[in-house]
């Protein structure tokens, strides 16, 4: 499916399914409201997939990975041949999101969107890698709407495999400088508010990615009310392809659960071009990443935990999908005030 088209088919989602599910909620024996978020996003994947009958028995983590030709800037504290052998061991479950995602019953999808060489990571290639950022435009425009539609297509592709729930990964050294850099411009926002160590930089190592940022906005000049021309310029194809997944999961009515900074720059921009999709993100985690926390709230989201992760690859959306998994369960198994004659519950007046 085309970007536009997929833009197109974005609706709000269903008030009825999210009123009914409320009811549900509002019925069972319990003080109300009391579960909280696990509440909201239940009554929120309600809405998303039109129906009361919540289903998120089907999970998948779609792993975007990609090298960024930025790295040659000395913005990371390791080399860039990191990304190919992380990438490959999602293959045999030995990342830190492997580990999570089988904990929680989550089916991993790592794909090859750019990197500069071959693995057996499943190939949807835009290039091998995006060139350095500081000396010319990262990407084309046609290479970040391919990127995009990439990520679009592994949605609809996952729903017709029948995954009902997306949680959305990447793996690309160098992709917090470009997370940060398209993150400040959108934004409007001086480099500094929203620029951290990523993996693990010094303090003279940040402020070197801090100078190879402006100096690339600098030079290239990106319209913050054109996104598509941010992504291109300064973004990366691990991130235009995550852009894709939210748009997919709102063309497709599949909620997408966000990870951590990277995820929510790509989130940022894809509510950008589509102000509705924010309706399809269930935002898991505010990373610890110095920029996370306004990145969340200028998306205009509250995480659901705060567990000062910062480290990628989709392990903060998948440590979400217990607590959903959790709240559906009351939600589907639980008594209601009636059932066990009780009078629904009346708040105390003082
Ligand atoms: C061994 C290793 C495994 C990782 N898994 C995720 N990331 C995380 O770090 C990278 C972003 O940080 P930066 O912009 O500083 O390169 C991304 O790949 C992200 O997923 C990793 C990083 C490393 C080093
Ligand atoms: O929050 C994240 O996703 C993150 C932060 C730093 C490095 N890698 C990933």
């Amino acid at each position: 499916m085309r970007l536009t088209e997929a833009l197109d088919l974005i609706e709000l989602p269903d008030p009825l399914a999210m009123s009914q599910c409320r009811n549900r909620w509002d019925s069972i024996a319990k003080p109300l409201h009391s579960l909280g978020k696990l509440e909201d996003g239940i009554i929120q994947i309600a809405g998303i997939q039109k129906t009361h009958q919540v289903t998120i028995d089907k999970k998948a983590l779609v792993i975007m990975c990609a090298d960024n030709g930025v790295v040659t800037e000395g913005v990371t504290q390791v080399g860039g041949e990191v990304t190919a052998i992380v990438s490959e061991n999602f293959l045999t479950g030995n990342t830190s999101a492997c580990i999570m995602a089988e904990q929680s019953g989550t089916d991993v999808f790592p794909i090859d969107i750019g990197m500069n060489i071959d693995t057996k990571v499943p190939k949807k290639k835009i290039a091998y890698g995006t060139k350095n950022m500081l000396q010319e435009p990262a990407m084309t425009m046609e290479q970040a709407i391919q990127a995009i539609e990439v990520g679009i297509n592994t949605v609809l592709e996952l729903k017709e495999k029948g995954y009902s729930i997306i949680a959305t990964g990447e793996m690309g050294i160098g992709n917090t400088t470009t997370s940060s850099a398209i993150s400040a411009v959108l934004l409007d926002m001086p480099v500094e508010f929203v620029t951290g160590k990523g993996a693990g930089l010094s303090a003279l190592g940040l402020e070197h990615k801090i100078s190879v940022i402006k100096k690339s906005l600098e030079k290239h000049k990106p319209d913050k009310n054109d996104p598509l021309d941010v992504l291109s310029k300064v973004g990366g194809f691990d991130i235009a392809g995550l852009v894709g997944l939210y748009i997919g999961g709102a063309a497709a009515r599949i909620p997408v659960v966000m990870d951590g900074f990277i995820s929510s720059a790509a989130a940022l921009m894809a509510i950008r071009l589509e102000p509705k999709i924010v309706n399809y993100i269930l935002p898991s985690h505010v990373s610890n990443e110095y920029g996370g926390k306004i990145l969340l709230d200028s998306i205009g989201v509250a995480p659901y935990l705060t567990c000062n992760m910062s480290l990628g690859e989709g392990t903060g959306a998948v440590a979400l999908f217990p607590l959903l998994d959790m709240g559906l369960a009351v939600y589907e198994k639980m008594s209601t005030f009636e059932q066990i004659n009780i009078d629904a519950y009346q708040p105390l007046e003082l």
